[in-house]
């Protein structure tokens, strides 16, 4: 469905400086499949997209959408999307209604086709209630479903979604998610979606791609990044000195079949705190605590956190994704919430 080659794109920042955006991207993607762009603000996710849609042309590299190639043949690769940018495509004094018509009509449907598109959307997102009031009254939840109507309204076999739920509160974003999970279930489309939130990542796509600095750093489902590049974490208060222990944690791990565990032990106020990071941590926990029980350690607390993308990503950049702080993006063009022809 997707089929990316080494694709790039610089932009000139400011004072002339050479902004890499996006570096060598290289991907297959399948039909069907929802797969998740992953990134800080900045990351190059949404010119990625950009470039996919054919709304930017690329620096160097090339890319197959749908079967057509994006520089060559983008009518083509156009006809054959969905695209929903960051800002809401929906005018303000429009009734929604009548918005959705004109899109079916900047598409060429004509006029029984777009009518038929119309109800069919407005039902698969529930916008029944609102289909007759202008955009300006809606909450923006219902915009952001009104945004996803408009790209849904060519029937596109490919559905481009930049960051769908940024600003929505958490009820309107699990509805939100809801809809895009019945619309996949429904048309069996391809879904391709950036994301800031590691738990819509984590919960909904089924291949995840962590991008910084405009390239892709990983590339799995989430359980594997999460089983792979990061571990599971103990984290054991004890009372007393820890001195030697570190033998106690690595037989636990052993006669569980886990290697090399990493340990740091800091000395509190009323003996030590003591984080290990391992595989498999569910198993080795019990071996450990009787480990330190029988050689007379007192174990006061004992955490297990299981590992998070937002560990995978710590453990790939040495920094945070929930740390990073959204800063303004460059003005971009007005985007519209489908790809007219
Ligand atoms: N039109 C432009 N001119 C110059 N630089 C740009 C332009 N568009 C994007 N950039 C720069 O390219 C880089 C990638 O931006 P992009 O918007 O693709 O990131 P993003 O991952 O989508 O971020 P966000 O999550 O904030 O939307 C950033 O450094 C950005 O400032």
């Amino acid at each position: 469905m997707i089929s990316a080659r080494q694709l790039s794109k610089h932009f000139r920042g400011p004072g002339g400086k050479d902004v890499v955006a996006v570096s060598d991207l290289t991907m297959d993607v399948e039909e069907g499949s929802l797969t998740a762009f992953l990134g800080p603000n900045g990351a190059g996710k949404s010119t990625s997209l950009r470039l996919l849609t054919t709304l930017l042309e690329p620096t160097g590299g090339s890319a197959r959408v749908c079967g057509f190639d994006i520089v060559g043949e983008p009518a083509e690769v156009r006809a054959r999307l969905g695209y929903v940018g960051q800002k809401n495509g929906a005018g303000m004094y429009q009734r929604v209604r009548d918005e959705l018509t004109s899109q079916g009509m900047l598409y060429g449907l004509g006029r029984a086709e777009t009518r038929r598109r119309v109800e069919e959307v407005v039902e698969a997102l529930d916008l029944g209630e609102v289909v007759d009031r202008k955009t300006m009254q809606l909450s923006g939840g219902q915009k952001r479903r009104v945004d996803i109507a408009l790209g849904l309204i060519p029937a596109p076999r490919l559905l481009f979604l930049d960051e769908p739920s940024t600003g929505l509160d958490p009820q309107s974003r699990a509805h939100l998610w809801e809809h895009i999970l019945e619309l996949r279930h429904r048309y069996g489309m391809t879904l391709f979606l950036t994301t800031h939130y590691l738990d819509e990542a984590d919960q909904f796509a089924e291949r995840v791609m962590v991008v910084d600095q405009g390239r892709i750093i990983a590339d799995d489902t989430a359980p594997s990044l999460k089983a792979n590049l990061a571990g599971d974490r103990i984290t054991l208060s004890v009372a007393g000195p820890w001195d030697g222990a570190d033998a106690i944690v690595r037989r636990a791990a052993a006669v569980t079949g886990v290697s090399e565990p990493t340990i740091q032990a800091t000395t509190t106020a009323d003996g030590a705190r003591v984080v290990v990071h391992l595989d498999s941590g569910d198993r080795v926990l019990p071996h450990l605590i009787r480990g330190l029980h029988e050689a007379g350690r007192l174990v006061l607390t004992a955490d297990l956190a299981r590992p998070t993308l937002d560990d995978v990503f710590l453990n790939l950049t040495g920094r945070s994704l929930r740390e990073e702080g959204r800063h303004e993006s460059v003005p971009e063009q007005p985007q519209t919430a489908g790809v007219p022809r």
